[in-house]
């Protein structure tokens, strides 16, 4: 198994290109299983999320070409899938895929959109909490889809097409927003999705269902109305830049200081985050190429944070921020109101000295001047991220264990990182 070997105390200066969303890629590789054309994606992240689902995928009959790399191309630069969903072979996603991947699950609303069935296992729990189902299934329901739970699985069918209707979720859901928006393109009528998310990648997958042929209107709001068609058509989309990625980054320029450009990002993705890294003292400065990030000469200041759906502060940012404020100048306090268990990265920041005392759903956090570097291991890739931020500024070795985590969101974070001075290497054993 892979680990990470850091050597904190360099400063990050330079420039760290920005990968396509791991969040946006995984839904638009599933909405390809709504035709029988190609759908032609562009900078698509290399991550073990994508090669999984291109398993998964492949499982239901799905022909995927990778064009990679081309001489000349920037390293970084990401692969374009032709995804074509001709024939779909098989309409179950079995239990051996599913589990090792949540977002896997929404091929359930495709499948049944175009096939009219679907036996998809349901998705295992994973560390940051008990992520049911419930809304999905609900949603898929209202749809008219006929569903029962067998053997763990969810199987799926409705023999004369879904039907449009009105689904209002009870609490914002990215997942259950998804599973609507896909199988409402096909429904026969109609659909309005109330309290719908508005994460940035809910509009990314709308724009290229549109071009696909989709009738979609008011994704990015909490109500998203969808005109049904007969069918859909092919089409060549490129995924939106990772804000997830970004803010990392940026935290980890915010941590060690210097002063590096975040290639491509684009702020209004992540506004909230870089709000809260401004309070924390740090200079953000949007630019035509991305954003420049830098700490240079003061200390970090303190925050008060409580994790919100978009366009809050993301979920998917909270450990990474944790990680910052253990050096902040006095008490941070960060709440977590998405998930119900997405604390396991305390008690491996405490592994550097960090002083962190949790609540309920807040954590206080009293920083420190200087911590000091540890093996750690951490359950989920945002926590995983937070202790390679920490080891960065803290004194001596740090190693991180189970680097497959980082690797599921990650695309080449160690070379992305010493490119710009750090001390940072992938140790492989075989
Ligand atoms: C692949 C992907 O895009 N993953 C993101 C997605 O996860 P995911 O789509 O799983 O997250 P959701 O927005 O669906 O979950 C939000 C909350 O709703 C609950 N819930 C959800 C569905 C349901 O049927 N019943 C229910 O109770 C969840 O347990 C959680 O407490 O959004 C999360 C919140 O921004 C992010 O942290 C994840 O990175
Ligand atoms: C929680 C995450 O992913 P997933 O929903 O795939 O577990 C994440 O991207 O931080």
């Amino acid at each position: 198994m892979d680990r990470i070997r850091i050597v904190g105390g360099n400063k990050l200066n330079g420039t760290i290109p920005i990968s396509g969303a791991k969040n946006a890629a995984l839904p638009l590789m599933i909405a390809a299983l709504l035709t029988e054309e190609t759908l032609i994606l562009d900078n698509v992240p290399r991550l073990a999320d994508v090669a999984q689902l291109q398993r998964i995928l492949g499982n239901h009959g799905v022909d995927i070409m990778s064009a990679g790399k081309r001489s000349g191309d920037h390293e970084y630069q990401g692969q374009t899938l032709h995804i074509s969903a001709a024939n779909v072979i098989d309409t179950t996603a079995p239990y051996e895929l599913v589990s090792r991947m949540r977002a896997s699950f929404w091929v359930i609303a495709p499948l049944l959109a175009r096939m009219h069935e679907a036996r998809v296992s349901l998705p295992g729990g994973c560390a940051i909490g008990t992520r049911p189902v419930d809304l999905l299934i609900m949603a898929l329901e209202k749809l008219g889809a006929r569903i029962a739970i067998d053997g763990g699985y969810v199987i799926a069918s409705a023999p004369g097409g879904l039907t449009g209707a009105e689904v209002e979720f009870p609490k914002v859901t990215v997942s259950g927003t998804h599973v609507a928006l896909m199988a409402a393109t096909l429904a026969n009528g109609t659909t309005i999705i109330t309290n719908a998310a508005c994460e940035p990648e809910i509009a990314d997958v709308a724009d290229c269902l549109n071009k696909m042929g989709a009738r979609i209107s008011g994704a990015g709001t909490p109500r998203i109305v969808i005109e049904g068609v007969g069918r859909l058509a092919g089409a060549r989309h490129t995924v939106l830049p990772d804000r997830i990625e970004t803010g990392t980054y940026a935290m980890a320029v915010a941590m060690t200081g210097g002063e590096v450009l975040l290639r491509g990002a684009r702020p209004e993705l992540l506004q909230s985050a870089l709000d809260v890294l401004t309070d924390a003292g740090v200079v953000i400065t949007p630019n035509n190429e991305g954003i420049r990030v830098a700490r240079n000469g003061v200390g970090i200041n303190p925050v008060t944070v409580s994790t919100a759906p978009f366009p809050g502060f993301p979920t998917d940012l909270q450990a990474q921020l944790m990680a910052l404020m253990t050096r902040a100048k006095g008490a941070s306090h960060i709440t977590e109101t998405i998930f119900e268990n997405r604390f396991m990265h305390v008690q491996e920041l405490a592994r550097f000295g960090a002083r962190i005392h949790l609540d309920g759903e807040t954590a206080t956090i009293d920083g420190i001047g200087t911590l000091r570097g540890a093996p750690v291991m951490a359950t989920d890739l945002r926590a995983s991220v937070s202790l390679v931020i920490a080891g960065l500024a803290a004194e001596g070795e740090t190693v991180v264990n189970r680097v497959y985590h980082l690797d599921r969101g990650f695309e080449q974070l160690e070379k992305k990182l010493s490119a710009c001075g750090a001390s940072i290497e992938r140790i492989s054993e075989r």
